[in-house]
């Protein structure tokens, strides 16, 4: 293939950049937890045909996430985690753990099966409940990953402190996680900056698209030096889904940035396996863009459509709320008792 011509002067940056694939579970909350062993595997499969390094597998909301407060997974994940296993040759399979949500025994069950990496998640401000997951994952021999979730939360010194206690703790990478979409880019550089000045550990991006600013703040984040990166495929994420993958393959050859991707298998898969899956087009709808606008985490999107319909309501007005009431991850249920609320307040408005 004839990739034309490299830009010139390229982002500041000479470091190759590891890619995780989250379609397979930050996807999971865009297809309320459907999938199947089958989807799986051929999305897996195509993945590691085409060499990306790692394929995160999990519920949306991590290991165990299957639940009424999250949604139920149509499969179980332990049984999708070992079909990817068992397709893959290049590329590790990882997991997602929210402490709370899981526990160290998924952990072990999900290491049994032949993961290579997991990732430990909390909220930006609450990193001191990864210590036990992140010391199990280092002794189960994973790459293991700090996950800070709804980063636009806190400025970028709490933050970098935050990413120090996940260092100490044994994380092998520090993630600055956009959940709601809603960091500017400026605001990207900011809290990369603040962790690659205090760590000795890689940092990571994992952006959301609801303001469009899912790739551009990935650049912003790769020149601030981020090294570890996430996408999904064809945006399939929860929200207006995560920088796209295959976009950021070929926006990196461009730049004459590695990642080591095959650039036109990763664009088949993408339009060929992973686009005939989609319930509809990932785009910014009015309701991913509020989510971005108010920050609130992406996941919160479908909850709140099925909550508006069910009392009658704008999802918007209610996501809205959910901003006001600072909900993190973990809040789902609040999402009904918002919109039961904003309804009796409509019923008991004057007229
Ligand atoms: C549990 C969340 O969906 C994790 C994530 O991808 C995010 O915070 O963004
Ligand atoms: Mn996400």
């Amino acid at each position: 293939m004839n990739p034309g011509p490299r830009e010139e002067e390229g982002l500041k940056t000479n470091q190759r950049i590891t890619i995780t694939e989250v379609a397979l579970r930050d996807g999971s909350h865009a297809i309320n937890h459907q999938y199947t062993a089958d989807q799986v595997i051929s999305i897996a499969k195509a993945l590691d045909e085409a060499n990306v390094p790692y394929i995160e597998i999990s519920h949306g909301d991590g290991l165990a996430g299957s639940s009424l407060q999250y949604g139920l997974s149509r499969t179980n994940e332990m049984e999708l985690i070992e079909a990817a296993v068992s397709v893959c040759t290049a590329s590790k399979i990882g997991v997602l753990l929210l402490p709370g949500i899981g526990t160290i025994r998924h952990l072990n069950e999900a290491a049994k099966l032949g993961i290579g990496m997991a990732r430990i998640a909390t909220h930006v401000t609450e990193a001191d409940i990864s210590a036990q997951h992140i010391a199990r994952s280092k002794e189960l021999g994973l790459h293991t990953v700090g996950f800070l979730m709804m980063s636009h939360m806190a400025p970028p010194r709490l933050l970098a402190e935050q990413a120090k206690l996940m260092e100490s703790y044994g994380a092998d990478t520090v993630y600055v996680v956009d959940s709601a979409g809603a960091l500017l880019p400026h605001q990207v550089t900011e809290r990369i900056r603040a962790l690659t000045q205090s760590l000795s550990v890689p940092v990571g991006f994992h952006g959301h698209n609801n303001l469009s600013l899912a790739m551009g703040n990935t650049l912003a984040a790769i020149e601030a030096g981020a090294t570890w990166i996430d996408g999904s495929v064809r945006c399939l994420g929860a929200g207006a889904g995560n920088t796209q993958t295959e976009v950021l393959v070929a926006v990196l050859d461009r730049l004459g940035i590695e990642t080591g991707i095959d650039v036109y298998k990763i664009m088949d898969l993408a339009e060929e396996i992973v686009a005939p899956i989609l319930l509809k087009p990932q785009e910014i709808t009015r309701g991913s863009l509020i989510l971005g606008y108010a920050g609130v985490y992406s996941s919160f999107l479908l909850h709140a459509e099925r909550a508006a319909e069910k009392f009658g309501l704008d999802a918007r007005d209610i996501l809205l709320e959910i901003g006001r009431h600072k909900a993190v991850g973990g809040q789902e249920d609040m999402i009904m008792s918002v919109a039961a609320e904003l309804a009796k307040g409509k019923r008991e408005a004057p007229v």
